[in-house]
């Protein structure tokens, strides 16, 4: 009889599950030691912990600290750093030029993917640069410098804007800013898109386009966003769960289900007032020229239908919602601070040395009359160059920038040998090699806590250091007055020209930003009327019912949550007269 102990050759059962425990064990450490001293990124300084699994980032995504996170790891580890055994961080000038400036990296899809619409493509959401090119030769010039200060009627659009956003003010003073900004870019970015009678007009009060925006910020959804972005397999294989389980209730039921009924509210919309811009031709709208284009043949390179239409157009109208709304939130909670109070006296005193009262003197009334449906040019240029108010934006932009997270890159491949390292197939950036399929990117966030922006106003109450709000790091001697001899005049020139080469808030190189200067021009024509008539001052609990708070349900696609657990309810006193 055998014993049940034994195997026939002899060798006991517990003899053979060590060996086999040992066995495996001996795999998993062979694994991470290869991974930690052989793997293609292991030179890459990190903690050890990256170079094993990609879950220590994901973690720190799960904690909304994705950007702080890495942030902290190149205060540790320097300008590149390592964030899983396939993704680095980098952040220096050199590695955002190299990266952002080449056509060659293209853009890592997981991020973007989820921004394509109806299943096509946009000029954000195009991988490479043949893919991109065209799309973004198509819309850029409705957004070129020229074209949005083209002419009265069109910076007229804006102003109908701003006169509502007053109206809004207007029916209660205490505003929950976070709604009014979203409402406001809203407005104006699909005026611009499908002109001023087709646009959305949530700011007087139409009560379907405000369901519509507040839906599509609601926590359901930014979670849903969340998801998409951090765990892509997971929502890929539940996509294709729903797609079919909808095919086979079709095939049992007989009841057909269009693709096009599983899209949201926004994108609904968007498709409607696409479809009506075709047959009302009469205003040059970006909605106007992009149904025009198949016809026209502008765009030989690619193929255009109405669904790659309508997905650019969504691109538009979503990339200059909430982050020109966020930047007016945080830039208008900010200085409705106490610790704000200077700075909210000294634009309202340039705003009124700039456009005084007496109407005379003012090219038009405006700001401080609303009677007008558009602006002379030279007065939109006075406002666009006001130092204060630039000085204002360009800090918030820097502090509170609207995308801090890192926009993600894949390393091309290359057909030469490296001289120096003799390493093929990749790129070297800071000094080291990095393998073609990398992902790598840099994060605004970090970018904008360089040391350039440090600096010494020699006052207690007001520190410069690269944490702190302060406007006037990007004035002339900080604004301080005084004579400054010809060589501290140049100097000071020169650190503010550094300061603003290193601004990353709409990106750079063939990628950037295409709706920057609308949007600049929206922000400043709005915070210029504001703060030329109202004291801002916040109201921490002030008690409002806020249906959709959103400053507190932003998940980790913008993880830096600058003014967390306040209800961003903001009061407007207007001037004495
Ligand atoms: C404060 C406001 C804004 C900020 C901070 C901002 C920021 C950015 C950044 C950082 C990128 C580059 C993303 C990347 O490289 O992955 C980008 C791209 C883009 N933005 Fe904006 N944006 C703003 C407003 C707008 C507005 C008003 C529009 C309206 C048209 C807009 C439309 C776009 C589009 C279409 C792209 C993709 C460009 C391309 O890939 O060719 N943005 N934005």
């Amino acid at each position: 009889m055998i014993d049940s102990e034994y195997f026939p050759n002899g060798v006991s059962k517990t003899e053979y599950l060590t060996a086999v425990i040992c066995a495996f064990g001996g795999f998993i450490v062979w694994k991470v030691i290869s991974a930690i001293f052989f793997s293609p990124l292991s030179h890459i300084p990190g903690p050890l912990v990256t170079a094993v699994t990609p879950h220590y980032i994901n973690f720190l995504s799960a904690l909304n600290r994705r950007t702080v996170g890495t942030y902290s790891l190149h205060k540790r580890y320097g300008p590149i750093v390592r964030l899983s055994p396939t993704e680095i961080s980098v952040l220096s000038p050199q590695a955002i030029k190299e990266v952002y400036s080449s056509p060659q990296y293209t853009k890592y899809t997981p991020l973007y993917s989820i921004f394509t619409h109806f299943g096509a493509q946009n000029a954000f959401t195009s991988c490479t640069r043949e893919e991109h090119g065209w799309r973004r030769k198509a819309v850029s010039e409705s957004y070129s410098l020229s074209f949005v200060l083209k002419n009265e009627a069109a910076t007229g659009k804006v102003l109908r804007v701003v006169k509502d956003y007053l109206g809004f003010v207007e029916s209660d003073r205490r505003v929950d800013i976070y709604n009014a900004n979203t409402f406001y870019a809203t407005d104006v970015v699909t005026g611009k898109i499908f002109g001023s009678e087709a646009s959305m007009k949530t700011l007087v009060g139409n009560e379907a386009h405000r369901e519509i925006v507040l839906g599509h910020y609601a926590r359901t959804r930014r979670t849903q966003v969340w998801m998409y972005i951090e765990f892509p397999f997971i929502m890929n294989v539940f996509e294709w769960v729903l797609f079919y389980t909808g095919r086979i209730w079709s095939w049992v039921c007989g009841e057909v289900i269009e693709d096009w009924e599983m899209v949201s509210q926004i994108q609904k919309w968007g498709w409607d007032a696409y479809m009506n811009a075709q047959s009302n031709s009469g205003e040059d709208t970006v909605a106007g020229r992009l149904g025009r284009l198949p016809q026209e043949g502008s765009s030989t390179e690619g193929v255009w239908d109405d669904k790659g239409a309508v997905s650019e157009i969504l691109d538009q109208m979503l990339a200059g919602m909430d982050t020109t709304g966020d930047t007016l939130s945080f830039l208008m909670y900010q200085l409705s601070l106490a610790q704000s109070r200077n700075a909210q006296k000294r634009l309202h005193s340039e705003l009124l040395d700039a456009f005084p009262k007496s109407a005379e003197k003012s090219s038009s009334g405006w700001p401080h009359s609303m009677d007008i449906q558009s602006l002379p040019h030279e007065t939109i240029l006075k406002v666009l160059n006001l130092p204060y108010l630039d000085a204002v934006l360009k800090e918030t932009l820097r502090v509170y920038t609207a995308i801090p997270i890192t926009l993600p890159r894949v390393v091309p491949p290359s057909t030469t040998t490296d001289s120096v390292s003799g390493h093929r197939n990749g790129r070297i950036v800071e000094g080291k090699f990095i393998p073609a399929g990398t992902a790598i990117g840099t994060l605004a966030y970090g970018i904008h806590r360089d040391e350039v922006f440090a600096v010494e106003t020699g006052r207690r109450d007001e520190p410069g250091d690269v944490n702190s709000f302060l406007p006037e790091r990007w004035l002339i001697n900080c604004g301080i007055e005084g004579e400054l001899t010809p060589d501290e005049l140049a100097q000071e020139k020169q650190r503010i020209r550094i300061m603003e080469a290193r601004l990353w808030a709409f990106g750079s190189g063939a990628r950037n930003c295409v709706g920057r200067h609308l949007s600049i021009l929206e922000m400043k024509l709005l915070l210029a009327t504001i703060y030329s008539r109202y004291q801002t001052q916040a109201t921490p609990n002030s008690g409002i019912k806020i249906t959709h708070n959103r400053w507190n349900e932003r998940r980790t696609f913008r993880d830096v949550l600058p003014f967390r657990g306040v209800d961003g309810v903001v009061t407007f006193t207007p001037y004495e007269s």
